[in-house]
């Protein structure tokens, strides 16, 4: 079975666990699915560097002690200027999310500028249809995050909005042939699906299951296929193997958190406060993947 395929069966069969237990369980198969694939997926950073060769002649400790850096700088942000993390933070989610959407489906690396705007584009238009969609608990976590109360119709313009754009600069790329229309009818089709995830599913699954299967998922998979140059299934054990200790120290880091935030009102808040913070060097890293791709297949 290819990957599409079973994260559209894992998206049903959320809505079907969703609609027939009680909320606390789609909190816990939420985490566990932001725990294992979702974490996962961001903690090869350090041999993506190396394989990417963006980093070049600096030994392991100066990339990790950076890496350490950026998530610092990011918590510390987070803490003084809430709200304009938050605003960052959302702006390189949606691009970081499009890109991946869209990684290896155009026909030739021209129009780089017009792909970029689109896929950023395409990603907030993800993002604001879960806002869309669970307006309540995503203006409870920002109001808790940032201090800010959004008012519910800027969810509804900056869906309008992304949708407009999206599909506007969609058609130009089919104009030009960068796109071809059963991929575009293909992805686009999908919001459908992910709209039905996110109506029928608490906002933290909705979010999980999204990130999971529709981010993590195809990241892993093009990321082993970078690293190691074989499939997912095979290659996920040299990847586990590599990854571990990074995915280990992750997860004892939220288990700490989970453990002192988890009776608390703010649990959401430090939950996408440290999604956030791990989050950042990670959209570097993937996005220099994706250039150092490009690089290979034009020459
Ligand atoms: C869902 C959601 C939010 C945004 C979460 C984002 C943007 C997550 C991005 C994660 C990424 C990019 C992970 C890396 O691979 C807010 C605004 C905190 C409010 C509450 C609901």
């Amino acid at each position: 079975m290819n990957i599409k395929k079973v994260s559209i069966l894992s998206s049903f069969l959320g809505i079907a666990i969703s609609l027939s237990f009680a909320e606390i369980f789609s909190v816990y198969l939420a985490l566990f699915l932001i725990i294992s694939i979702g974490i996962l997926h961001g903690a090869n950073d350090i041999l993506l560097i190396e394989k990417s060769k963006f980093v070049v002649n600096k030994n392991k400790w100066y990339i990790k002690l950076t890496y350490v850096f950026i998530v610092l700088l990011a918590v510390i942000l987070f803490y003084f200027v809430p709200f304009y993390a938050l605003i960052i933070f959302i702006l390189f989610s949606a691009y970081h999310f499009g890109e991946q959407h869209w990684s290896q489906k155009f026909s030739t690396n021209q129009y780089g500028f017009l792909k970029k705007v689109f896929q950023f584009t395409f990603g907030l238009l993800i993002l604001s249809l879960l806002f869309l969609l669970k307006p309540e608990t995503t203006n409870q976590v920002i109001e808790d995050l940032a201090n800010f109360s959004v008012p519910f119709n800027w969810f509804t313009y900056l869906s309008a909005c992304s949708l407009t754009m999206s599909l506007i600069f969609s058609v130009l790329l089919l104009i030009k042939k960068e796109l071809i229309l059963t991929k575009f009818s293909f992805e686009f089709s999908l919001l459908i699906l992910y709209t039905l995830v996110f109506y029928f599913t608490p906002l933290i699954l909705g979010f999980a299951i999204y990130f999971a299967f529709w981010h993590s998922l195809p990241s892993l998979n093009d990321q082993i296929k970078f690293i190691y140059g074989g499939k997912l299934v095979p290659g996920i054990k040299s990847y586990i193997k590599d990854a571990g200790i990074y995915w280990l120290v992750s997860v004892v880091g939220f288990a700490a958190f989970l453990f002192f935030f988890y009776e608390t009102k703010l649990f959401y808040s430090f939950l996408f406060a440290f999604i956030a913070a791990i989050t950042f060097p990670h959209v570097i890293v993937m996005g220099k993947m994706f250039s150092y791709l490009k690089k290979q297949k034009s020459v």
